[in-house]
């Protein structure tokens, strides 16, 4: 882990406790979304050590591989084992699954276990692959245009390039937080980034579907 991405991981996190801090003055519970993928480990291990009351905070992911937790592509296992720990063991996490065999099948169970969270989120933050892609908004797949227009919850996909299925949170479900940070690392994913800027297709690079939120960016080399 370089200096800066630690340092990255470092101001991301204060700035996530502050946003938390703040929403806690004012409600009861709050609500955090984080992404997966592997960009977010440090950060989750800087959140961990903020003292804030963690039991009134909700954890929840932007999206999920329909995975087994066990398994090492599942997102919730990454937040369980570098977010859910220390000072932040307390906090509630709400995964993106079920029983069933198939997110189209299990949609509608886990938009139950989400719907009465504290929403609108305090803070979103996203991640992106080198596609373009963020949360499970991806260029090649055939749910993007539903996931980009609809106003339910969440979304099962299915993506030529990804081995798994998925769930997504909807594009709007994640333009309703208070705050939306982009957490990226190294010079691929900056270059996709100023190509995002520099154009407005969605559909190539789904990231533009969030820099007009506004959009704050977190990124080191
Ligand atoms: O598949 C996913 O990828 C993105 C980016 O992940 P990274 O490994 O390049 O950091 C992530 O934001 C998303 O939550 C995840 O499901």
């Amino acid at each position: 882990m370089s200096q800066a991405r630690q340092q990255l991981a470092e101001q991301l996190a204060e700035a996530v406790f502050q946003a938390l801090h703040d929403d806690l003055n004012h409600q009861e519970r709050v609500l955090l979304v984080v992404s997966g993928g592997s960009t977010p480990v440090p950060f989750f291990k800087a959140l961990a050590a903020k003292p804030l009351p963690w039991e009134r905070v909700d954890v929840t992911l932007a999206d999920e591989r329909w995975v087994d937790e066990q398994s090492s592509d599942s997102n919730a296992k990454l937040v369980r084992e570098h977010l859910l720990q220390r000072k932040a063991a307390n906090a509630n996490f709400i995964p993106l699954t079920c029983t069933s065999s198939t997110p189209e099948e299990g949609v509608d169970e886990v938009a139950k276990q989400v719907e009465s969270l504290a929403w609108p989120a305090s803070v979103v933050i996203l991640g992106m692959g080198g596609d373009g892609h963020t949360a499970s908004l991806f260029p090649d797949s055939p749910e993007l245009t539903l996931a980009l227009a609809t106003d339910e919850l969440l979304v099962a996909v299915r993506t030529p390039s990804q081995p798994q299925p998925r769930i997504t949170f909807s594009a709007d479900r994640l333009h309703q937080a208070r705050r939306h940070i982009l957490h990226i690392t190294g010079d691929d994913k900056r270059a996709v980034l100023a190509k995002a800027l520099n154009g407005d297709d969605v559909r190539q690079l789904p990231i533009r579907a969030f820099l007009t939120c506004p959009l704050a960016i977190y990124w080191a080399p």
